[in-house]
Order: C-alpha cells, then sequence, then structure tokens
C-alpha cells in the first residue's frame, strides 16, 4: 500500500515524505486523514489503489481560503449551554490531568533539530510514516450507566489505537460531565487546560475518545491553534483501516466509510459564511457546499457502484466454492483476541497475526482437516471494537453478511484481557444488528496459558456447555475446539435416510466428506445411508429420500 492509501491521499496532496537529508518535516507534515480536516482545501484525488478504475472521479475544487480568523463560531441549532454550566447547573464535576513520560526530550515548537525528527520515522506495514506526537481527551458521562467499558478503559484502548495508527502519545487527560459540551466537547476550562498541554508537550493531533461534530471539530481547532490538528475515534480506527485495506474491495469500503463521514463534516464546514451573509442571502460559501457535497456524493455514487460489482465477483466465487457443501464455521470476535492465530494453528494458513488492533481487514477462508477426516471451511473475519462507527459498519456490511451464510459462528475471546466481558458485549452487540441470532455459537475461550490463573479459568470453562479453553499460540486445546466444532455442527445438520444409486459415487464420498454417517448398508438399488448432512446437501439429497422412503 502507499501511504496513508485511500483517504489521506484523497483529501490532501501533502502527504509526501521530507526529501532533505536530515529528514525534517515540513511544518506542514501530514499523513494521516484528520491532518486535513477540509480547513482550508479540499484536494479529492483517487488513490493510487484505486485509482484505474476510477479515473472518471478524479476531481476538485480549488483552494478555498474562507475561514475567518480568530473569533469561535457557533454551530446553529447547538444550543446555549456554556462551557461547563447548563441550566445554571455545574456540569463540571472533576477535572484531571495525567502525562505520560515523553519517549524522548521535546523542545519548543519548531526547535526540534533534525536528529530528533529522524528519531520519529518508523517502519509501518512496509512503509516509513513519521511518528506524530498525539494527545489524548476523553470524556466520562457522570451517571451513565449504559457504557459497559470504563473511561479509563476507553482511553487505554484510544491509546492501543494511537499507537496502531503509528502516532506517538505523549499525553493525556480526562474530563467528568455531565452531557458534551455541545461546542467543544469538553469545558472551556478544560480546553485551555489541553491548550496548555499540548502547546508544553509539542503535540501535533489531539484525540477525543468521542465521535465529534463537524461544529465541534473546528471550535476545537480554532481554540488550540491552527497548527494543532484535532481528530475523534473514528476518523482514528477509519485511518487504520485507511493503512491496513490490503484489497481492492477493502480499500474500497474504507474509501466508502471515509466519505459518508467526511460528508456532514462538509456540510457544516462553511456555514459561517451563511451566517455572515446574514443567514438568508446564498453566499458564496454556500454554493461552495453544494458543489463539494455533490462531488462527494458523487464520488460515493460511483464506489457504491465499483463495490458492487466487486461483490459480484466474491459471490460468484464463493457461489462455486458452496457446490461441494463443506460446512462454514465463521471466526468473530473482538480484535486482538486471536482469530488469525487460531485460523492459521489449525490450517497452516499464512495470515498476519500481530499485536496490533485491527490486523485482519478481510474474510479468508481455508478448509480444516481434522483427524477422522472429517472436514470443514473456517473463515477468518475482521474483528470488532467497542464504539464501532457506524458508517465501517455499514461499509463492511456485506464482508460480515458472509458470516450469516455459515453453518457454524465461533466467538473468539481473549480470556486474559481484564475487560474480556466488556468485549463479549461488544462483540454481541455487533452480532446482534447482523441478524445471526439464528445461527448455533461456540465461545472459544483463548490465550488461556497468559491468564493469572489458567486453571481456575479451565475450571470454569468446564462448567459451561459452550465454552472451549485454547491456547491458539501453542496449540493447546485445538483438538477439544474440533471435537466441539464437530458436535456443534451435527446439531445444525439434518437427518437423512438416502438411497444413493451405486452411480452416484461421488455423492456417497461428499456425504461421508462432510456429514455425520451413522450406519451405511449395501443393497440392490444402491447404498442406504443414515447420516447428518448439512442443509444444502440433504436438499441434493431429495429424490433419494424419497426413494428411500418410498
Ligand atoms: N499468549 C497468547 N497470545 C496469543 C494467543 N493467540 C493469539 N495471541 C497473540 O495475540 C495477538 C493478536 O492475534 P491475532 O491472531 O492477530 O488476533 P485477531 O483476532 O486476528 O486480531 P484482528 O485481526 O486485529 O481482529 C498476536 O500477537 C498473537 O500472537 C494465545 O493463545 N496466547
Ligand atoms: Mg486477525
Amino acid at each position: 500500500m502507499t501511504t496513508s492509501c485511500c483517504f489521506a491521499s484523497i483529501i490532501s496532496p501533502q502527504n509526501q515524505l521530507p526529501t532533505t537529508p536530515t529528514r525534517t518535516p515540513p511544518s506542514h507534515y501530514h499523513h494521516h486523514p484528520w491532518s486535513q480536516t477540509l480547513t482550508h482545501q479540499i484536494y479529492i484525488t483517487i488513490t493510487n489503489q484505486i485509482r484505474p478504475r476510477l479515473k472518471s472521479i478524479k476531481v476538485l475544487s480549488e483552494d478555498l481560503d474562507v475561514l475567518p480568523s480568530e473569533s469561535f463560531t457557533e454551530e446553529e441549532g447547538e444550543g446555549e449551554v456554556d462551557d461547563g454550566v447548563s441550566n445554571g447547573v455545574a456540569q463540571f464535576v472533576e477535572r484531571e490531568t495525567k502525562t505520560l513520560t515523553p519517549r524522548k526530550h521535546v523542545s519548543k515548537r519548531g526547535e526540534d533539530d533534525g536528529e530528533s525528527y529522524e528519531n520519529r520515522f518508523n517502519l509501518r506495514n512496509g512503509r516509513e510514516v513519521f511518528a506524530e506526537k498525539a494527545y489524548l481527551v476523553s470524556l466520562e458521562r457522570k451517571n451513565d450507566h449504559n457504557i459497559s467499558f470504563g473511561t479509563e478503559e476507553s482511553h487505554k484502548e484510544l491509546g492501543q489505537l494511537a499507537d496502531t495508527a503509528g502516532l506517538m502519545v505523549v499525553g493525556s487527560s480526562s474530563q467528568k460531565l455531565l452531557t458534551p459540551n455541545p461546542r467543544t466537547y469538553i469545558g472551556s476550562g478544560k480546553v485551555a487546560e489541553v491548550k496548555n498541554a499540548v502547546r508544553a508537550l509539542d503535540v501535533e493531533t489531539v484525540i477525543f475518545d468521542d465521535e465529534l461534530s463537524a461544529g465541534q471539530l473546528r471550535n476545537l481547532e480554532k481554540a488550540f491553534g491552527g497548527d494543532i490538528r484535532v481528530c475523534d475515534r473514528t476518523a482514528l480506527i477509519l485511518d487504520i483501516f485507511n493503512q491496513r485495506a490490503a484489497t481492492h474491495e477493502a480499500a474500497l469500503q474504507v474509501a466508502l466509510a471515509q466519505m459518508e463521514y467526511q460528508l456532514p463534516r462538509l456540510t457544516k464546514m462553511w456555514t459561517h459564511l451563511e451566517r455572515q451573509a446574514g443567514g438568508q442571502v446564498k453566499g458564496m460559501g454556500e454554493k461552495q457546499i453544494e458543489v463539494d457535497k455533490r462531488i462527494l456524493r458523487t464520488q460515493i455514487g460511483v464506489l457504491k457502484k465499483e463495490l458492487e460489482s466487486v461483490r459480484k465477483h466474491r459471490k460468484q466465487y464463493r457461489n462455486r466454492r458452496f457446490s461441494v457443501p463443506v460446512p462454514v464455521v465463521s471466526l468473530v470476535g473482538y480484535t486482538n483476541a486471536g482469530k488469525s492465530t487460531l485460523l492459521n494453528q489449525l490450517t497452516g494458513a499464512n495470515v498476519l497475526a500481530e499485536d496490533r488492533l485491527f490486523a485482519t481487514l478481510d474474510p479468508t477462508t481455508r478448509r480444516v482437516q481434522m483427524k477422522n477426516g472429517k472436514e470443514f471451511l473456517l473463515t477468518d473475519t475482521v474483528g470488532f471494537i467497542q464504539k464501532l462507527p457506524t458508517t465501517l459498519v455499514a461499509a463492511f456490511r456485506a464482508t460480515l453478511e458472509e458470516i450469516s451464510e455459515s453453518s457454524l459462528l465461533v466467538h473468539v475471546v481473549d480470556i486474559s484481557h481484564p475487560l474480556a466481558q466488556q468485549q463479549i458485549d461488544a462483540v454481541d452487540k455487533v452480532l446482534s444488528e447482523l441478524d445471526v441470532a439464528s445461527i448455533p455459537k461456540l465461545i472459544v475461550w483463548n490465550k488461556v496459558d497468559k491468564a493469572s490463573d489458567p486453571q481456575k479459568i479451565k475450571t470454569e470453562a468446564d462448567e459451561r456447555e459452550d465454552v472451549i479453553c485454547i491456547s491458539a499460540l501453542n496449540g493447546d486445546g485445538l483438538q477439544d475446539f474440533c471435537n466441539a466444532v464437530q458436535a456443534k455442527l451435527r446439531d445444525s445438520m439434518v437427518w437423512v435416510e438416502a438411497l444413493v444409486p451405486f452411480d452416484k459415487g461421488e455423492l456417497l464420498s461428499t456425504i461421508h466428506q462432510v456429514g455425520m454417517v451413522e450406519g451405511s448398508e449395501y443393497t440392490e438399488n444402491g447404498t442406504l445411508v443414515r447420516a447428518h448432512v448439512p442443509l444444502s446437501l440433504a436438499r441434493q439429497l431429495t429424490p433419494m429420500r424419497q426413494l428411500c422412503t418410498s
């Protein structure tokens, strides 16, 4: 993949590595999509990967340096709530600022020498990325009991996401509020505090642990000063997907999700011009929004069509695969739970498995041959995460829907993780949106070797019906896993008694290969089999079943 391949290059022309001998990043060095949050320029070019097929939508608009200078712009319809106070009640409950130790000495902005910049070039996914310094901000909503992940855990996960994206986290801060401030998400006092911290730490990007509105993004950027970029959890996840998309389909899906994320933000970007024009007159800015929105919508339409055709091809391939009715087992689970490691262990596949979030974006299917000669297909899928951006779920829906065609779902859980239960809940939530409730499920507690008390975990798993304990890394429990899969698959199969004519030997071996044969005997007219078989095979056997019962 090229640098932040699809959408970073869609929005910005500036994401090249600097070429000076000391490799000092230019003052506006950018490599992440949020670094060009459509403030001054909108450039849309098509990524290297999808360019050959999307030449027709290479666009874009001219440089528009139109933002008002200093003053805060309130977003329309976002209320009069002042920072930290609502209806006379103080919302602001507690402030807390944590500063992580910077990994190296940090000098004042602009005073960094070439050598210190040199240390911030890292190799990520085979390409060199400049590690921007990031500062994390989260909000703890007082009295919000619906959130299963605590602020601290969510904050920690945000740090992992930032690390996965290639950023260097140098500090963080959180605030308790009743509700987020509609203008700046955090209160004004907190904004000032974060501003001081990011200036002192020479931070380039401030990341918020929730999705921000266009107005909040813009107001915060303005409050922190023009050279500090603001982004949210969604933009960060989209950027990781963008960096990791390895196939044409994944690149298209991510580009689509990013454009859909940009669309409402683009809309609000220029609303100040409407106000400047008295809120009535159709000004230049408004015309420009219409133009930009139209361009984005056109591109979204083109991407959707392109995705449709890619999916058609995949479906044809899948149908061919299903012509031999081997049952399909799908691995689902929270990101980093060990799904790809399990697939690799069982099939000798070489799917990338690493201690980073979202290592896998594309489904991979491999054949698993069990010791007793039985077979099933195992599909590895994209991992889930709490607060999964809705644009991503929508864009990846087709990929995820493939799992709805499986005979069995294996929910892989990292049982050594302190938030294992919350991760299970987050996965169940996404699954409930995918209409897969009728598919049997097996729960696998993985990474038992890493748990503080493996024996206790194993005993607990033994007491529960649907849970198998394994260590995908060292292979422990894989035989139990295969046996459990087989038992579960049998539950999802149909009981048949069929008389298979002697000239249909192939069908007979398919029954043995994918079904569970309880007995067979030769008769004058063919072989009489009694077996549990997958539904699709049972359908193929229908005429023979009639033969048998007649
Ligand atoms: N100790 C231990 N580590 C494991 C085990 N299984 C996987 N891991 C490690 O966990 C990390 C994540 O594993 P992956 O297989 O990439 O996880 P995944 O669920 O495919 O992750 P995504 O593709 O991001 O959704 C890797 O560093 C693995 O080596 C295990 O049983 N024990
Ligand atoms: Mg994976």
